[in-house]
């Protein structure tokens, strides 16, 4: 879809800020260029809307060499979303994000209508943001609607400058987990810029960790983290190596401990005897489906009732399928010794400290081996 083919750019004064550069971004794919400030992330990006000339070498978008297409046309079919948002002061939220829609010929309703959509999609209320203008807005809003300009015009194509980069690191995960959700769901083709290798890390399908106006290594965030191709890319991607990979370790029903459990219609004395019998002090409490309700003490459940009348909610629960940051995250929050992991409402079992760090090794294991985590046999892998 993108396609750089030994491009190299020289600007006048002598910098080579790209260097001979090929590599590819597929159709849906999410691309992230990151490396330290001045290594040509930002020039690489431009060169695809021709905001900048390469030197020499071919950049293909859909199959075309963007040489031959006038920047108008082509800039129409790339949306360009950028740090600096540069939303129009004086126009509503609504006329910010139809801009594109209505320089391309759209009716005036067509664009309004297709604009109120795409707010709806970035997270914010076109009946409340909308006639809004940008000064009324957060910058973590503002961000969002630089993102749903982006998008208004639907191109197939989306370059992401640090996007997230004007905005504190709440507001910035926040945005991210809707980026994410977004890009789900309409599957562009993205290419997006940041030093933030974390950012990398959360976003990406593949990374492409730059040195100075080169490519180290271009790989999927598992890779370069696990297995870095150069030691300057061993480096960038940092000591705290092990944290990051919690970002991108998702939670597998492999990984999870089988706690006591209690049916939410069993008698209390039953379950409380089962429990003492067992050495246990808590268990999960089941319906018939299987699906979670909460946890009971063994000191919670007297000799009468059932054990629905006794049950605490659970608080510190996460999706399969979340990564173990999450996890960890919800561990630290309830200051609980496990959290409970659901398919829906069904209940999976629990995940504790010690099975978060054996998930975490078999996964360092796994893509030095090139194979699935489910592959790595936890007894193999050699101690951290
Ligand atoms: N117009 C220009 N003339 C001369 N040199 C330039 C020009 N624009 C950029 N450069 C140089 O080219 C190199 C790459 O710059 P570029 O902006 O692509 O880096 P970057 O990786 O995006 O950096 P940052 O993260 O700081 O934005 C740098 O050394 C920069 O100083």
């Amino acid at each position: 879809m993108i396609r750089f083919e030994q491009v190299t750019k020289r600007y006048p004064d002598g910098t080579t800020a790209v260097d001979e550069l090929s590599f590819e971004v597929s159709e849906g794919e999410l691309v992230t260029l990151v490396g330290p400030s001045g290594c040509g992330k930002t020039t690489t990006m431009m060169m695809v809307n021709r905001l900048i000339e390469p030197t020499s070498g071919r950049i293909l978008v859909n199959g075309e060499d963007i040489a031959g297409v006038d920047p108008v046309q082509l800039r129409r079919r790339i949306g360009y979303v950028i740090q600096q948002v540069g939303l129009f002061p004086h126009r509503t939220v609504l006329d910010n994000t139809a801009t594109v829609p209505a320089l391309i010929g759209w009716k005036r309703a067509r664009a309004r209508a297709r604009a109120a959509e795409l707010l709806d999609l970035v997270g914010l209320d076109p009946k409340r943001y909308g006639p809004r203008y940008p000064d009324q807005l957060s910058g973590g809003q503002r961000q969002r609607v630089g993102v749903a300009r982006a998008l208004a015009a639907d191109p197939p194509v989306l370059l992401m400058d640090e996007p997230f980069g004007a905005v504190d690191p709440v507001v910035r995960e926040q945005l991210q987990d809707e980026f994410l959700r977004m890009q789900a769901a309409v599957r562009k083709t993205v290419l997006l810029v940041t030093h933030d290798i974390e950012e990398a890390v959360r976003l990406s399908d593949r990374i492409a960790v730059y040195g100075q106006g080169r490519i180290e290594q271009f790989d999927t965030p598992g890779a370069v983290l696990g297995t870095p191709a150069t030691p300057y890319v061993a480096g960038f991607v940092g000591a705290d190596r092990g944290l990051k990979r919690l970002s991108v370790t998702e939670i597998e029903a492999d990984d999870l401990e089988q706690p006591p459990v209690a049916r939410l219609d069993e008698s209390a004395a039953g379950a409380a005897g089962r429990l003492r019998t067992d050495g246990a002090r808590w268990a999960v409490v089941l319906d018939a489906q299987g699906d979670l309700h909460g946890w009971v003490g063994i000191d919670d459940l007297g000799s009468s009732g059932a054990v629905g009348d006794r049950v605490h909610r659970m608080k510190a629960w996460v999706p399969v399928g979340a990564p173990l940051k999450q996890a960890f995250g919800v561990m630290l929050q309830h200051d609980a010794g496990w959290v409970a992991v659901l398919d829906g409402s069904r209940f999976l079992g629990v995940l504790t400290p010690a099975k978060l760090h054996e998930a975490l090794r078999r996964s360092v294991d796994a893509d030095a081996l090139g194979v699935a985590r489910g592959q790595v046999d936890f007894d193999s892998v050699a101690d951290a």
